[in-house]
């Protein structure tokens, strides 16, 4: 299996539950959802010719829809070979969970690193049982209902960005359709806006939920 990877790099967790944990980053490229407010659209596209060479993606860029395809064997051997040290590994994108996920996380797990997705919920969530799996539902976008259930059934934390009290009572109506027993709910305020993060300092206080902010935009890091 080899992954279209936009991106690797190691840096702090800037959203939810692992915020403030060193982590490796793979974010790989493609995604059809369209998020109008979406941080990373240089991630959408697949073109073909924007493959370059494997090395050339442990330079961040964070603009180029650029992209290379590896093997989890070869994103294990770049973080020994970039001296990375971080033992937790964050896949996000684009949207990961368009591609089978099972041999990167378990491939990840046998070399002793904890993992995590960051997923959109519009495909089916393929991964280790270890993995940490976030999910920020996308609504009335790309995805089917059912698919968005299942991958919020599988989810360890629902981390839904918001900006209007609509994106609230969206939440309330997807967390009514499936038990959160043990999941963290977190709201996460689009693109640092003031009023979108007083809306959700706001509503996590009333419902005991959690807040995350970008702390990587707050900081100028990757
Ligand atoms: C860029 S997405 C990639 C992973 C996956 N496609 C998803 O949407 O979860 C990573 C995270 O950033 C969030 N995000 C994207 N653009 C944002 C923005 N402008 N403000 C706040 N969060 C944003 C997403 O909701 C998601 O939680
Ligand atoms: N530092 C940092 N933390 C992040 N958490 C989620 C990110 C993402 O783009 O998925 C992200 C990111 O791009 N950088
Ligand atoms: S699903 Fe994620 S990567 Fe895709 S457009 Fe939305 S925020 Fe961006
Ligand atoms: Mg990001």
């Amino acid at each position: 299996m080899q992954y279209p990877v936009n991106e690797i790099f190691q840096t702090i967790q800037g959203e939810g539950q692992w915020t403030g944990v060193p982590a490796i980053f793979v974010r790989l490229q493609g995604c059809p959802v369209g998020c109008p407010w979406c941080d990373t659209r240089h991630t959408w596209e697949l073109q073909p010719e924007n493959a370059v060479a494997q090395q050339l993606i442990f330079q961040t860029d964070g603009q180029i829809g650029r992209w290379s395809k590896l093997t989890a064997a070869d994103i294990i051997d770049g973080f020994k070979a970039q001296q990375f040290t971080a033992k937790h590994v964050v896949i996000t994108g684009g949207e990961p969970c368009m591609y089978d996920l099972r041999p990167l996380t378990s491939e990840l797990h046998a070399h002793g690193f904890s993992s995590q997705i960051e997923t959109s919920g519009t495909f089916e969530v393929q991964c280790a049982n270890e993995t940490w799996v976030t999910v920020s539902p996308k609504v009335n976008m790309q995805g089917k209902l059912p698919v968005l259930t299942t991958a919020l059934q599988r989810a360890n934390e629902i981390k839904h960005p918001v900006a209007t009290e609509h994106h609230i009572e969206e939440l309330e109506q997807l967390l009514a359709t499936i038990d959160t027993e043990g999941k963290t709910i977190c709201l996460q305020p689009i693109s640092q806006k003031a009023r979108a993060t007083e809306l959700a300092m706001r509503v996590c206080i009333e419902r005991n939920w959690r807040l995350s902010v970008q702390t990587h935009k707050y900081l100028q890091i990757d």
